[in-house]
């Protein structure tokens, strides 16, 4: 898989100008969902290079990353003249990019495109990487296609007009790649105050965050190896985020994530003896920022399938998980049982009230 460009911008219209220049195209496309059409296309569509853009602009959220948006963007693509020497920029979340990023990877099996990611969660994981995909069955990002973008431009200027719950849905990626990197990114992270966000501290560590994903793509770009690290707390994040959708009350990715590493860092501490008093650091400031996700042990059957598709599963009826025995000691391909499932469910119940 090529590598990306991840450019920090320092003057996002000089940066885009030379990512569109960079990437030889006949026309524009810029993908928006109807939030980023409001608060952040309007910072992009005075550039003169995107006169001629074309918006096509879609519904907000992961109710909205499925296949038929999915046939909207073709559709659009199509009417509007696309041909494969077509740029495609994702302007928005990770709802965006997955979405716009499979759509671009498969109209005419395959376009250019840019990532200009407008959320926290987008600027330190989604982005980056080139995962793309959908929702499909009621299962997360079920149908999708390793295609990284050609550049990926982060502007933290983005975040001035994201909600509270949005960003602290990004952080949650930033804590796995804490407990997967270092004590010491661990440390400042987990002793980072949320209620009194200092932006400029918080860029410097999306920057931080950003390095570890890109290291842990490099090193394994397809997930055959060291790349399940970044699914850290998403075996049981991504169940409880498929039942919350079910259940037609969903909630935001970086919750449900949050939620999920209570569970794997206790199945951590329990299989791999991750140390206790980081365990009750990490949950306090869970506890504290997250709340509980809402659920009861009449769910514990249905998670418990939604975790049975995981794709990291290999064989039929184990269900496959990321560990660590320390911040930055990562176990992959750990197995648990159904009794050791239920046995997480009950204590993220007990624990988070
Ligand atoms: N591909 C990957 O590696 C990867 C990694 C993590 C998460 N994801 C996926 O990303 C999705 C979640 O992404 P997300 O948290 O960015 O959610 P999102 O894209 O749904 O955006 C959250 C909300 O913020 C709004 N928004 C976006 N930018 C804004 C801005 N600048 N100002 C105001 N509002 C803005 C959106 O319209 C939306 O309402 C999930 O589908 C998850 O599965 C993918
Ligand atoms: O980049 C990765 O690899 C990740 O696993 C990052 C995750 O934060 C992200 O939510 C990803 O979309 C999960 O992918 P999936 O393969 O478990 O669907
Ligand atoms: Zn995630």
């Amino acid at each position: 898989m090529s590598m990306q460009e991840v450019v920090i911008c320092n003057q996002l219209e000089n940066d885009l100008k030379k990512a569109v220049t960079k990437s030889e195209h006949d026309k524009v496309f810029v993908l928006t969902d109807e939030h980023t059409h409001v608060f952040c296309f309007p910072i992009i569509c005075r550039f003169p290079f995107l006169k001629n853009a074309v918006e096509i602009c879609i519904g907000v959220e992961d109710v909205h990353k499925n296949l038929e948006t999915l046939a909207y963007v073709w559709t659009q693509l199509s009417l509007k003249g696309a041909t494969r020497r077509s740029l495609m920029i994702n302007l928005g979340g990770g709802m965006v990019t997955d979405l716009g990023g499979f759509a671009a990877a498969t109209f005419k099996r395959g376009i250019s495109m840019i990532n200009i990611p407008t959320t926290l969660l987008g600027m330190v994981d989604a982005s980056v990487g080139g995962k793309t995909g959908i929702n499909f069955n009621g299962l997360k990002n079920e149908i999708g296609a390793f295609a990284p973008a050609e550049s990926v431009l982060i502007d933290c200027g983005f975040l001035k007009s994201l909600d509270r719950e949005n960003l602290l849905s990004g952080y949650a990626e930033m804590l796995k790649h804490g407990l997967i990197s270092n004590a010491c990114h661990w440390s400042e992270l987990v002793g980072f105050d949320l209620n009194r966000i200092d932006y400029g501290c918080l860029q410097r560590l999306v920057g931080k965050s950003i390095e570890v994903k890109e290291q842990i793509v490099r090193q394994d770009p397809f997930e055959k190896g060291i790349r399940k690290a970044l699914n850290f707390g998403h075996t049981v994040g991504h169940a409880f985020e498929s039942l919350a959708l079910e259940n037609g009350r969903p909630i935001l990715h970086g919750y449900a994530v949050a939620a999920g590493m209570v569970c794997e860092l206790y199945y951590s501490h329990l299989r791999m003896g991750f140390p206790k008093e980081k365990l009750r650091q990490t949950l306090q400031f869970i506890k504290e920022n997250y709340g509980r996700v809402a659920f009861t042990c009449e769910d514990y059957e249905r998670l418990y399938a939604f975790m049975c598709h995981d794709k990291k599963n290999s064989a039929e009826g184990k269900v496959n998980f990321t560990l660590i025995s320390e911040v930055g000691d990562i176990h992959i391909n750990q197995t648990a049982t159904q009794d050791d499932i239920y046995d997480m469910l009950d204590f993220y119940s007990e624990t988070m009230g």
